[in-house]
């Protein structure tokens, strides 16, 4: 049965500090390259989400063993070698990340694999990432002429390419990169804008030799990691959920510590500082190789703006509650060039202007984008997530600007990407 969750929150305004749980692109990558390196990795603030857990289980299929804590993680390996054929079909869940990134790296392995998601992910386009894969000479199949999970890999020797993606993703660069480890010779992605470049940082981390030239990264083939520990930032995407809400409701005032500042993420402070939102970074430092800080925002009075350009991929899954400001703003926002957001859990395109045009919000989607027009007197309503961890959590923040109640259906999804998103709500509620 569909779960359902009634909101109802009369005026509360937010106000307090916490933390957000781990940077989800940062656990997936921390858990996957521990287990293609040699030696003992402690991950720490690890997100114990369910995308990152179906990562968890994907390798310990194949062999490694990974031990996890609460929000630590020792992952054993004796490297890429190492790794075995799994006797059973590999469980991908929800998650693009998973499914992209994985592929790269069976693609290089002398086994037989078979993939397989839930619902959502079975829709997702997986030749983005096959298409490059095939040209590394990697055999792969899946349904609707290859294009869609269940897929099946029959890896092996692969050999280098020079990819330009016609896609701006970070998965495909991934995916690509980790072929790239698996290949002899060196492999080549340029991107015409850069996306969040966590693989080649972590990479670097764990030895290996890797060259980035503005968009342009290259890595060497056959290569062995060596492994070592890592400490997950705090996720700025998570953390965009209650910077919004601190800017929209009244007498708001909210500090989330220790969360990820690496650049090719920070878009959602940039839009924030655009929309005249009253932002402060401070506390700036390093951990672990990923800059991290602590991010303020006080009720504000809200300005529309456009969003489009090289800023999308950094601000991608935070677009469905940047709609939600929008709705707050004075003026019109129009957010352009985003179309990938059709390709998410949902077509984020969609779920984001149907459900808040159920809010009563004025809102339009577009081929590529959205135009909202504020600043809109929200109401109560009966909405689904449609599955998506992204327009539950949007749902929840709306509903604190609502008089009456709010019905949300199929909220469980929220714990993808945020398992405790409600607790911490409540923690800031007062
Ligand atoms: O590489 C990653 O960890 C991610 C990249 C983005 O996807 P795309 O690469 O499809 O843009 C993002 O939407 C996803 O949540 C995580
Ligand atoms: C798009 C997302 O994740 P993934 O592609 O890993 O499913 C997301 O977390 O918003």
């Amino acid at each position: 049965m569909v779960s359902k969750k009634r909101l109802h929150f009369q005026d509360q305004s937010l106000s307090g500090t916490i933390s957000v749980p781990g940077d989800k692109s940062i656990s997936h990558r921390a858990v996957m390259f521990a287990s293609l390196a040699e030696g003992k990795a402690t991950i720490t603030n690890f997100l114990a989400g369910e995308d990152c857990l179906s990562t968890i289980a994907a390798f310990q299929k194949m062999g490694v063993t990974i031990e996890r804590f609460d929000d630590t993680v020792v992952v054993e390996s004796n490297g890429i070698q190492s790794l075995q054929e799994p006797s059973e079909p590999i469980d991908l869940g929800n998650s693009g990340t998973t499914a992209r990134l994985l592929m790269g790296i069976l693609a290089g392995l002398p086994y037989h694999f078979s993939l397989y998601g839930d619902a959502s992910l079975s829709k997702r386009p997986m030749d983005r990432i096959i298409v490059p894969l095939h040209q590394m000479g990697a055999k792969i199949d899946g349904r609707d002429n290859g294009r869609l999970l269940p897929i099946s890999i029959r890896g092996g020797q692969l050999q280098p390419i020079n990819y330009h993606p016609p896609v701006k993703s970070a998965q495909v660069k991934s995916g690509v990169l980790l072929a790239g480890l698996l290949a002899k010779g060196s492999t080549s992605v340029t991107e015409t804008t850069k996306t969040r470049d966590h693989t080649e940082n972590m990479l670097q981390a764990f030895g290996a030799r890797l060259q980035t030239n503005d968009n342009q990264v290259t890595i060497e083939g056959e290569q062995s990691l060596k492994a070592c520990d890592i400490e997950v930032p705090g996720d700025i995407s998570s953390a965009a959920f209650f910077l919004v809400a601190a800017a929209i409701t009244p007498n708001s005032s909210v500090t989330i510590q220790d969360v990820g500042l690496n650049p090719t993420r920070t878009g959602i402070v940039e839009v924030l500082q655009q929309m005249k939102v009253d932002i402060q970074v401070n506390h700036q430092r390093t951990v672990g190789g990923e800059p991290i800080g602590d991010i303020t925002v006080n009720a504000s009075s809200i300005q529309g703006t456009t969003i489009d350009g090289d800023i999308i991929p950094r601000i991608i899954d935070e677009i469905p509650i940047i709609a939600l400001l929008a709705t707050q703003a004075k003026g019109e926002t129009v957010i352009k060039d985003a179309e990938e957001l059709r390709y998410k859990e949902t077509d984020r395109i969609e779920s984001v202007v149907n459900t808040l045009q159920q809010f009563g919000a004025h809102i339009e989607g577009t081929h590529d984008g959205m135009i909202i027009k504020g600043e809109s007197q929200l109401h109560g309503c009966d909405v689904h997530s449609y599955g998506d961890h992204r327009i539950g959590m949007m749902i929840a923040i709306a509903s604190l600007l609502v008089e009456d109640e709010v019905i949300l259906r199929d909220q469980d999804c929220i714990a993808v990407s945020y398992p405790q998103f409600f607790d911490d709500l409540q923690k800031l509620l007062s």
